[in-house]
C-alpha cells in the first residue's frame, strides 16, 4: 500500500533574479515498508526535497501526502519523522538519553511511566541497553550510539514515514553498516516507508528497493536500484555510478 505520495512538487526559495528552483516537478510513491533512496550531486534537490517530505519546508505547487494526508512532523497519524546527518548535534545535549527516547510520546500525551517503559523498549530495540545507556547524557556516548538514540527518538512514536537525510556520512566507516542495518531491519518490521537520502550509491544499493535519481531539482531517471545501478539510462546516472568508489 501506498504511504507517502510526492506529486509534481516545486520548491524553490528567493525571489525575482534570485530565485533558485531547487525542485522542479519531482513525483514519487512509496509504498510500507519499503526504502527509497534519493541520490544526485551536491545541491541536486536532496536535501530540500526530504525537509519537504517531513513537512519542515513549504511546497510551492504540487502535493506531498501522507495515507492521503498532509505529512506532519510529530507522532501521530500522517507522522513524518527524521534524522540528520549529524546525530549528535540533532540530540538536546542537556537530556538523559531515555527521556530524548520517551519525548516524542510525552508529546503525544502519553502518561511518563508508559512513555519511560516504552523508550526503554525502543532503546534495546536500537541496541543500546536503557539501564546504561537511559541515564547517559549525548556528551557520554560516541556518533553511532548518537545516531542509534536518534533513530530511537523518530521511530518511538510509530510514523508512517521516516526520512534519514546523510545518516551515516558522518559516522566511522566500522559503523556505518551497522547503523544501515538497524534501518532496514526497524523500518521493514514496522512497515515504514523509508526516504533515504544519501551521496553513497554503495549505501543506498544495500538499503534500498527503489531509487530516485535527482538532477537540477528533476528526476533523472528512477525504478529499481539493480535496474537503475546495474544499467544507468543516462550519461547523468553512469557518471554517478562511475565516480562511486567501491562500487
Ligand atoms: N534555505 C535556502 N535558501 C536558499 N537556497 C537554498 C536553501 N536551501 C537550499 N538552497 C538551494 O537549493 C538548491 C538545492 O539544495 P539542497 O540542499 O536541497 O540540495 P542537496 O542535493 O541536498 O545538496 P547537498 O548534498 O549539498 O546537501 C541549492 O542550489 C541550494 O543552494
Amino acid at each position: 500500500m501506498t504511504v507517502l505520495s510526492i506529486d509534481d512538487v516545486h520548491i524553490g526559495y528567493g525571489r525575482g533574479a534570485r530565485r533558485v528552483h531547487a525542485v522542479r516537478g519531482v513525483t514519487f510513491e512509496v509504498a510500507e515498508g519499503r526504502a527509497c533512496g534519493v541520490v544526485g550531486e551536491s545541491g541536486s534537490g536532496k536535501s530540500s526535497l526530504a525537509r519537504a517530505v517531513a513537512g519542515l519546508t513549504r511546497v510551492d505547487a504540487g502535493r506531498i501526502t501522507v495515507h492521503g494526508g498532509p505529512p506532519v512532523p510529530r507522532p501521530g497519524p500522517g507522522g513524518v519523522r527524521m534524522v540528520f546527518q549529524d546525530p549528535i548535534r540533532s540530540l538536546n545535549p542537556r537530556r538523559r538519553l531515555l527521556d530524548i527516547v520517551a519525548e516524542p510520546l510525552r508529546i503525544a500525551g502519553t502518561p511518563a511511566a508508559a512513555a519511560r517503559e516504552a523508550a526503554g523498549a525502543m532503546m534495546r530495540d536500537v541496541g543500546m541497553d536503557p539501564g546504561d545507556f537511559g541515564p547517559r547524557r549525548p556528551a557520554d556516548i560516541s556518533g553511532g550510539q548518537a545516531q542509534r538514540i536518534a533513530i530511537a527518538r523518530a521511530l518511538v512514536a510509530e510514523p508512517s514515514v521516516l526520512v534519514a537525510d546523510e545518516p551515516v556520512s558522518g559516522l566511522d566507516i566500522s559503523v556505518q553498516a551497522g547503523i544501515v542495518n538497524l534501518l532496514h531491519a526497524l523500518t521493514s518490521e514496522r512497515a515504514t516507508a523509508l526516504v533515504f537520502i544519501s551521496h553513497d550509491l554503495s549505501v543506498v544499493q544495500t538499503l534500498c528497493d527503489h531509487v530516485v535519481v535527482l538532477h537540477d531539482g528533476r528526476i533523472e531517471e528512477q525504478g529499481e536500484v539493480a535496474d537503475v545501478f546495474g544499467r544507468p539510462g543516462t550519461d547523468y546516472t553512469r557518471e554517478l555510478v562511475a565516480a562511486a568508489p567501491d562500487f
